[in-house]
């Protein structure tokens, strides 16, 4: 039986089960999750399959596009202390005890939970790394990782509570090589509203560098709706695009003195690009996600935008079904176009409610 760990955001461990298991079901193999509500990771098991299961391409595939979990790995064990004193030897020893065909890579990742006990260990957990990551090279049990090697194999562990983890190792190329999956970005000091993390963390974890480059050009230009106080506009005008802002609110001065925005007080259902397209549509409208993912394929059939990232905000339930639905109403609509695409969809680190999803020409990259 192979067994896999998955982080989430505290109170989406059921969203993120009924995704595995669909997502597992398609690929005919049989899994059940267990987790508790709230605690922001959960185990998945796959029956009747070996470790080398993981290894197969649609495995990865389906891994490397859910949508709810931040991280994943291979579990390969757990350790639960009686005496906190010394918790490297019992690690040390579980690490040297797994099958001998496993590698453990070059490093180890000590991890918790993004949820309030989880988060209560994080102080702990970032010390623990550094004396567990020498004990375990002074064992041999991972080795020295050579500059010029790429890879994020590594051991995990993941602290539930101060005296048990489970420990594991990830699965190439799809485990995170940040601590939970989770990448903090500085709040630019003069952007007008949180939100504006959201789109620079899509910017910069949905989309590749080639992609980057190519949407964010010299003369590039977006639509953003939904756009007030301007905090996705932001993200743009600050990559040299010149922005349509479309929102009834009030876009935050400094934004509009940079000359890179035109406002528009219109309704986003009903308004069309300016100059007849933009390189990219981005959205952030609270409206219903139907209405949404419905609006941004019409964008991308016409031809009004090359590119778009939007944001879908979800139901208080069943929010694996409406992203499903959501995603199959842009691709039933895109396949009806010619153009080839590349979507993904994330609920980010900084997306609360809501995920965000990345709809890239690949034609045009
Ligand atoms: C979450 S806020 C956007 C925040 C913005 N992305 C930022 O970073 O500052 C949602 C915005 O959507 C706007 N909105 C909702 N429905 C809209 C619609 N049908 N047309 C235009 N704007 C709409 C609201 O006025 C609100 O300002």
């Amino acid at each position: 039986m192979t067994q896999l760990l998955l982080l989430c955001r505290s109170g989406y461990e059921q969203d993120l089960s009924e995704e595995l298991i669909h997502g597992f079901a398609l690929l005919n193999i049989a899994g059940y999750p267990n987790f508790k509500k709230g605690q922001a990771w959960l185990s998945f098991t796959l029956v009747n399959q070996p470790a080398q299961a993981l290894e197969q391409k649609p495995v990865k595939a389906l891994l490397g596009s859910l949508v709810f979990a931040r991280q994943v790995w291979q579990v390969l064990g757990e350790v639960s202390y009686e005496d906190t004193q010394d918790r490297v030897t019992p690690l040390l020893q579980a690490f040297e005890n797994i099958e001998p065909n496993v590698s453990l890579g070059h490093d180890v990742l000590v991890e918790h939970a993004d949820s309030e006990q989880g988060n209560e260990l994080a102080r702990f957990v970032k010390k623990f790394n550094v004396p567990l990551r020498q004990a375990m090279r002074a064992k041999g049990i991972i080795g020295r990782r050579l500059k010029s090697e790429k890879t994020v194999k590594q051991a995990h562990v993941l602290f539930t509570r101060s005296h048990h983890c489970i420990y594991g190792v990830s699965i190439n190329p799809v485990s995170a090589p940040n601590p939970g999956g989770i990448i903090r970005l500085k709040f630019p000091p003069n952007a007008p509203s949180r939100s504006t993390l959201k789109l620079e963390d899509a910017i910069k974890h949905q989309l590749t560098e080639p992609e980057r480059q190519a949407i964010f050009t010299e003369g590039a230009n977006g639509v953003d709706l939904g756009a007030c106080p301007g905090g996705w506009t932001y993200q743009l005008v600050q990559r040299g695009m010149h922005v349509e802002a479309v929102d009834n609110g009030l876009i935050q001065e400094a934004l509009m003195n940079t000359g890179m925005v035109a406002h528009y007080a219109h309704d986003g259902f009903s308004y069309q690009p300016q100059y007849g397209k933009v390189t990219l549509l981005v959205c952030d409208m609270i409206e219903q996600p139907d209405k949404v993912a419905s609006l941004m394929a019409k964008w991308l059939k016409l031809g009004w935008t090359d590119h778009a990232i939007f944001n879908l905000k979800l139901p208080m339930k069943q929010r694996f079904d409406c992203v499903s639905r959501c995603l199959d109403l842009v691709r039933t609509e895109l396949g009806k176009s010619f153009f080839r695409y590349r979507m993904s969809a994330r609920h980010l680190y900084h997306d609360r409610d809501e995920v965000t999803v990345v709809v890239v020409q690949s034609d045009l990259i």
